[in-house]
């Protein structure tokens, strides 16, 4: 695998649009590729000035229109839009390095992750929970979660200071902590047969979890995002993000199951239990089950027989 001289994955961005959401505000879809896996890794932008610097760097003998149908644009397009190093209706311009080519950031146009402490979810690919609603886990509620989060400004029912609309999603396609789809569905089986998450995949003769965090640093740095809190229970993913250079975590935000606090919302099944039991008992994410779920006032209600 090669890696740049401060060891990083090298990303690219290919391509970026704008996604209208059916939730409220419109995101920016990234589309990655990599060297060391030939799989479409996604990024979901919050914020339309949070900017891929290998996506806005310009390109030997590139139009403008070509610049836009890539997505490296400021601002926004509108039909007939010419340029997209520059948005006059939104009063925006851009500044490129004439011999490089690179964004030239400014904090008019350009998010500063720097300054700011971005909310950042860095989120595994798991079809089954988000596609196929799945009671297994709670990957599809973190991610709803999550989008929610970045785009507010804080969370009645938790105080968690959103991110008031900017923030990424990084959308890793490392299914069943890396094993695939198919792997997945046999380690469920194992485990319909007794076994918890961590035993069906050794059974399976996989790691417990294969994961691997440094593409999701890689696209964060690409995005030009140091200062992050991010969202996870989960210390190993703090520590790879961590480790040096660039990314500084200076906030872990918890993501405590919803059906924990609010007995008629999030996820409630046998499997679920099992399974952040195992997360916590086996795997050492920092969650703490509550003793009791939704313990219940018993009233007493006392029936008179008419005589
Ligand atoms: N092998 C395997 N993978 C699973 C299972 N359940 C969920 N996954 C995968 O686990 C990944 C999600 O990782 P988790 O360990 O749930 O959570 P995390 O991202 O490490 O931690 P948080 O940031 O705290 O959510 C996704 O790729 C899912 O497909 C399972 O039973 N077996
Ligand atoms: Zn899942």
């Amino acid at each position: 695998m090669t890696r740049s001289s401060e060891g990083l994955v090298e990303v690219r961005c290919v391509a970026r649009a704008r996604i209208p959401t059916t939730q409220g505000p419109d995101i920016f879809l990234h589309l990655y590729a990599n060297n060391i896996d030939n799989k479409e890794h996604l990024a979901i932008v919050f914020g339309e000035d949070i900017r891929s610097r290998s996506l806005f760097r310009r390109r030997v003998g590139e139009t403008q229109r070509d610049r836009m149908v890539r997505g490296a644009y400021v601002g926004k397009l509108y039909p007939g839009r010419e340029i997209a190093d520059e948005d006059d209706r939104l009063g925006l311009k851009l500044e490129f390095d004439s011999e490089t080519g690179e964004l030239i950031p400014d904090s008019r146009s350009t998010w500063d992750g720097y300054d700011h402490d971005t909310l950042v979810r860095i989120h595994s690919e798991c079809y089954t929970g988000e596609t196929a609603w799945s009671a297994r886990c709670d990957c599809g509620e973190q991610f709803d979660r999550a989008g929610r989060l970045i785009a507010c400004d804080h969370e009645a029912s938790t105080g968690i200071v959103g991110g008031s609309g900017h923030g990424v999603i990084v959308y890793l396609r490392q299914e069943g902590r890396g094993i695939g789809l198919g792997e997945k569905l046999k380690a469920y089986n194992l485990q319909d047969l007794g076994a918890d998450t961590v035993q069906a995949n050794l059974l399976l003769e996989h790691p417990v979890d294969g994961r691997d965090f440094s593409l999701g640093k890689a696209i964060l740095i690409d995005l030009g995002i140091h200062n992050i809190r991010l969202l996870t229970n989960n210390p190993d993913k703090i520590a790879q993000i961590e480790q040096p250079p660039l990314i500084n975590c200076v906030e872990r935000v918890a993501m405590i199951p919803i059906h924990w606090s609010s007995e008629n919302a999030g996820i409630h099944s046998v499997e679920i239990e099992g399974y952040l039991t195992t997360k916590i008992e086996r795997m050492g994410h920092l969650l703490q089950k509550p003793l009791k779920l939704h313990s219940k006032t018993t009233t007493t209600t006392t029936t008179v027989n008419p005589a």
